[in-house]
């Protein structure tokens, strides 16, 4: 029998598609390895497999299901001594640059153009001891409440994640989504106090994604907003559930929510607009989503959030914020560089 890890090792040596993952809270984890090197892509959200699908919408590849070896293999927590990243400090040059795009994101909003956008920005980090089954097993053990996974293709790389974020979970016609957005340091969850500005962002996700539902649905039922802790820091959170009309596909849900306003802004295509032409790097798959496809008859999407993109000696990091009229640019800042933690976290020396 393959263990988790010679297997990941024997496939990513034949340079052949594969994805290990683990879902929130699960103690099984789950790999499809594909049998071939074709990059499959998706045609209209009926095929079986893991998607990954990239933020602008372009990109929709899938492992599927037929073309692969379906493996699950069991998570044990351990205790696993974790040494401290050596942080590597972002430069004075990348503060000023990301400060100036929120700067600008927030003109436009006083502008009028529109009222919310997500901006982000990539960190480059050297790692040439960057050891695959280390890291991996640091983010599993690391954060069990979140999605957890590997992703390889030739044509696409290697990307790692733990992501809070649930796009869509879908079995049959009903469903789950979840409003996240709001961001602080995390302290006692229990008595966490929200400013106004993060309660507000949260809401226009709500009240967003619930606007773009309601027509297609047949009944919603959405929580009260709460605080969740996602590693060290906590987001507001609500949950919205309902089933969708008859005539609807899994495809139109989908494309109802991506990209919603926690990773894009409101209204949707002038801040994707913004987006794709101000920020310094190209998103690619960070923001887009990911997971199973109509497996086993149900589909468990995941925004793709807290993930890093391994590329030969060295590591892309991706984090970004909701800006609103009422964001200061250094405050922006620091809270990139607090998500930057969750990933840098992982990444402290590697002893083989
Ligand atoms: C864009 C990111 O996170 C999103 C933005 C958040 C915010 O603006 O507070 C919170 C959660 C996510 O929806 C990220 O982590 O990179």
């Amino acid at each position: 029998m393959h263990t988790l890890y010679s297997k990941i090792n024997e496939h990513q040596q034949l340079r052949m598609p594969f994805v290990v993952y683990r879902k929130p809270n699960a103690s099984q984890l789950k790999g499809l390895f594909q049998s071939d090197a074709t990059l499959y892509e998706v045609n209209d959200c009926t095929e079986e497999g893991f998607v990954f699908a990239s933020f602008d919408g372009n990109k929709n590849y899938i492992i599927p299901k037929a073309a692969s070896e379906s493996l699950s293999f069991s998570f044990d927590k351990k205790d696993i001594a974790i040494p401290l990243p050596e942080i590597s400090h972002p430069t004075k040059k990348e503060q000023r640059q990301y400060e100036q795009l929120v700067a600008s994101g927030v003109a436009s909003i006083q502008n009028g153009v529109f009222q919310k956008v997500v901006l982000s920005r990539d960190e480059v980090l050297k790692t040439p001891d960057f050891d695959i089954n280390i890291v991996f097993e640091r983010l599993l053990q690391t954060y069990p409440t979140a999605f957890v996974y590997c992703f390889f293709h030739l044509e696409i790389g290697l990307w790692l994640g733990a992501t809070p974020e649930q796009l869509l979970k879908a079995s049959g016609s009903t469903f789950q989504t979840i409003a996240l957005a709001g961001t602080q340091k995390a302290s006692d969850i229990e008595t966490v106090i929200w400013p106004t500005k993060e309660k507000e962002e949260q809401q226009l996700v709500t009240d967003y994604i619930v606007s773009q539902l309601q027509p297609y649905t047949d009944e919603l039922q959405i929580s009260e907003p709460y605080t969740i802790q996602a590693g060290a820091i906590c987001h507001i959170r609500t949950d919205i559930k309902g089933s969708w009309k008859k005539e609807n596909t899994l495809q139109q849900i989908i494309h109802l929510l991506h990209p919603t306003p926690a990773v894009c802004g409101f209204p949707t295509a002038v801040a994707k607009d913004f987006i794709l032409q101000n920020e310094s790097y190209n998103r690619s798959f960070y923001t887009g989503f990911l997971g199973e496809l109509n497996i086993d008859s149900s589909s468990d999407l995941f925004v793709n959030l807290r993930c890093m993109q391994v590329e030969d000696q060295e590591v892309h990091l991706y984090m970004g914020c909701g800006i609103t009229k009422d964001s200061m640019p250094e405050s922006e800042w620091q809270e990139t560089v607090n998500k930057s933690m969750t990933m840098k976290r992982v990444l402290g020396k590697m002893e083989k």
